[in-house]
């Protein structure tokens, strides 16, 4: 049976994830695979319902990573894990890096806790190693000053999205932070070139590992 693949978009708000995650669906389905397309924090019903809390009520940043990683172990439960098992592409809008990133880097909430959290909301015993991790991370690294102005009018923020440039330069550098920590799990895409550059980029990171031709 054809392996699954767990691949994760990542980057600050507005740096260009949504607007490709669609067309790489799109691209595997052309290449015969069934893909799963799905987001954190959400995915369940339970998950968008915490979604919700997390993103819309003031809560210090413990309980904001707990609901985190609360919505994640249900979403990998329910649709993760089984549509991984059943061999399909998984490409999640953002994952455990992102909770690094905000609730840590962004919040400076302890980053070994969230370590610890991340093995325990994680953990699939099945696998090699216990712990379940993306097979690729797409990371779209933009300036936030860049990411600002794209999302000026483009949308009614949330409370993430409200935060000051100052906020997204400590999560931009959460996110180079991980980056160092594990290369190979990591594409780095330039998010400040025109669209299709992005697009180019973002398929050849596939194509270089062997995922698409
Ligand atoms: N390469 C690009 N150049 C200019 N604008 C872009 C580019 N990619 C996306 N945008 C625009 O920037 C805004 C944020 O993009 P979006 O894909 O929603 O980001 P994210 O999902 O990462 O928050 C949208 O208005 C989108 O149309
Ligand atoms: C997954 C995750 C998201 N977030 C934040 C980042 C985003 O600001 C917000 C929602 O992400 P996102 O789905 O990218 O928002 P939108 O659909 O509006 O583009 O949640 C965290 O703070 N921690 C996390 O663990």
């Amino acid at each position: 049976m054809t392996r699954g693949l767990f691949i994760t978009f990542e980057g600050i708000d507005g740096a260009g994830k949504s607007s490709h995650i669609e067309a790489l669906a799109e691209e595997f389905r052309r290449a015969g695979r069934v893909v799963t397309l799905t987001r954190e924090p959400g995915g369940t019903p339970l998950a968008e319902r915490l979604r919700a809390l997390a993103l819309h009520e003031p809560m210090d940043a413990l309980t904001e990573a707990l609901l985190m990683f609360a919505a994640r172990r249900d979403h990998l439960l329910q649709v993760i894990e089984p549509a991984l098992a059943r061999g399909e592409v998984v490409l999640c809008d953002r994952f455990t890096d992102a909770t690094f990133a905000y609730q840590g880097h962004g919040r400076g909430f302890d980053l070994e806790v969230l370590a610890q959290l991340e093995r325990w909301a994680q953990a699939v015993p099945a696998l090699p190693g216990g712990l379940r991790q993306p097979d690729l991370t797409l990371w779209f690294d933009l300036a936030p000053e860049i990411a600002a102005q794209r999302l000026a009018g483009a949308r009614v923020p949330d409370k993430f999205e409200a935060q000051p440039v100052e906020f997204f330069r400590r999560v931009a550098a959460g996110y180079a932070a991980r980056l160092e920590a594990d290369r190979g799990r990591f594409a780095r895409i330039r998010a400040d070139q025109a669209r299709e550059a992005v697009w180019h980029d973002l398929l050849q990171a596939l194509r270089g590992r062997g995922w698409l031709q």
